[in-house]
């Protein structure tokens, strides 16, 4: 476990991990108004116990199990926690909350149970490992914390967790409807997902202003997990949804991308010894066609000429606006280690004449004309065609994270 500040009686030091601090407030603020939530924080306190009792109810606790809360607040959920399971880590960035479920259980057989950790989840190197996950998520953290758990090597059996309705819809959106997208493939690929219950905003103090929904999580766990590296079926995933609506064929022409994919080859090449020709042909000349080919296999293939592809082209062509609000970090991902590779080596990932360029290309082509899948939309594929264009890319030497 990451080692973290654990909350003291009545509040205590900050952790590593924090945003920003405030005062410790005594009281049962959630009662008083003591202090004001804080907005920023997602601070939305569950007043309906019928919610708080679903939640846990929900994660069909053992006594053997131990419970990481994100965001416990004022302790609602936590004290039903705490009645059911082992032990309870309650992770929480406002060190006034973090006083406040301390206080709550003082004194009681509950409280050696209950440890908190100052911080924010988000920027924990790891999650505590658990069984259960449960939390009246804060917003504005819904999806990093999702994709932190579903990256975790042994996530927890069941997650039960509160999002804002639309986000929840995304969860278990499947291919075709609006919602689809990189986070619900990944969600239905690294877990299964159940609807539970609609809540009201009348249920929280301050309100919010838009509804919300339980989710059910259970990630795959074991043998059951795939057998695939989350952060390569992520990047593949990154670079099909950057643009959802356009061609699989056209999403790879992007520049961006097939120099990442020219960075990652390069890097598989010299951890397997694979000698690479780093010469540079002059674009159109016999080498390089020569390449281009043989690693297409011949194929009549060029995604330049695709239709989506010139549509980049007149849109600009760099890749870098986005559709999707959890894509955000999208154009970081595909300039990461621009001007190395991770071998320290200059690369001229840019340069179109590099013959390594043409090979990556066409071995691109290749994969995506093989599988049958180029002239797919990102919206219209499930996380198997997902899984077998990424096979397919691995047996080509080309990787994505
Ligand atoms: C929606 S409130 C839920 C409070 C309580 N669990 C309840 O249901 O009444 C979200 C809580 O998460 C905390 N929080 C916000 N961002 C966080 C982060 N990045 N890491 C940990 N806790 C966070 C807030 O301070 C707040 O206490």
């Amino acid at each position: 476990m990451p080692k973290a500040a654990k909350q003291k009686k009545g509040g205590g030091p900050s952790g590593p991990y924090d945003r920003k601090s405030k005062p410790a407030a005594g009281g049962a603020a959630a009662n008083t108004n003591i202090f004001k939530f804080d907005k920023d924080f997602g601070q939305h306190i569950l007043k309906n116990p019928g919610i708080s009792d679903a939640i846990v109810d929900k994660a069909y606790l053992k006594p053997t199990d131990v419970v990481v809360e994100v965001g416990p607040g004022t302790g609602n959920i936590t004290v039903r926690a705490l009645e059911k399971a082992k032990k309870v880590i309650a992770i929480e960035l406002d060190p006034r909350m973090g006083a406040e479920v301390t206080k709550r259980v003082q004194g009681t057989p509950l409280a050696k149970k209950l440890e908190v950790i100052l911080g924010d989840v988000i920027k924990m190197p790891e999650m505590p490992p658990c069984d259960a996950l449960i939390s009246n998520t804060p917003y504005q953290i819904s999806s990093p914390l999702i994709f932190k758990m579903l990256a975790m090597k042994n996530p927890p059996r069941v997650a039960v967790l509160m999002f804002q309705r639309e986000f929840a819809k995304r969860l278990v959106a499947k291919p075709g409807d609006a919602l689809y997208s990189r986070l619900s493939v990944n969600v239905n690929f690294w877990a299964t997902c159940k609807h539970i219950m609609k809540v009201g905003k009348q249920n929280f103090k301050p309100p919010p202003k838009v509804e919300s929904d339980v989710v059910r999580i259970e990630p795959l766990i074991g043998s059951a997990r795939p057998d695939v590296a989350f952060e390569e079926f992520d990047g593949l995933l990154r670079i099909a949804f950057n643009r959802k609506n356009k061609t699989l064929n056209a999403a790879f022409a992007i520049k961006e991308v097939l120099a990442m994919c020219e960075r990652n080859y390069k890097v598989y090449c010299s951890l397997n010894n694979i000698p690479i020709d780093e010469s540079v042909s002059a674009a159109g000349t016999a080498g390089a066609a020569t390449a281009e080919e043989d690693a297409a296999g011949g194929m009549d293939v060029d995604m330049e000429d695709n239709e989506d592809a010139e549509e980049e082209e007149v849109l600009g062509g760099g890749g870098d606006e986005m559709e999707e609000d959890e894509d955000e970090d999208m154009p970081e991902f595909f300039k990461q280690k621009d001007e190395e590779d991770s071998a320290g080596t200059k690369t001229p990932a840019r340069n179109p004449k590099s013959k390594v360029a043409l090979v990556v290309k066409a071995k691109v082509l290749k994969v995506l004309a093989n599988t049958g899948l180029g002239d797919k939309r990102a919206r219209q594929c499930d996380q198997n065609d997902f899984l077998r264009l990424l096979l397919a890319f691995h047996e080509e030497g080309i990787h994505f994270s």
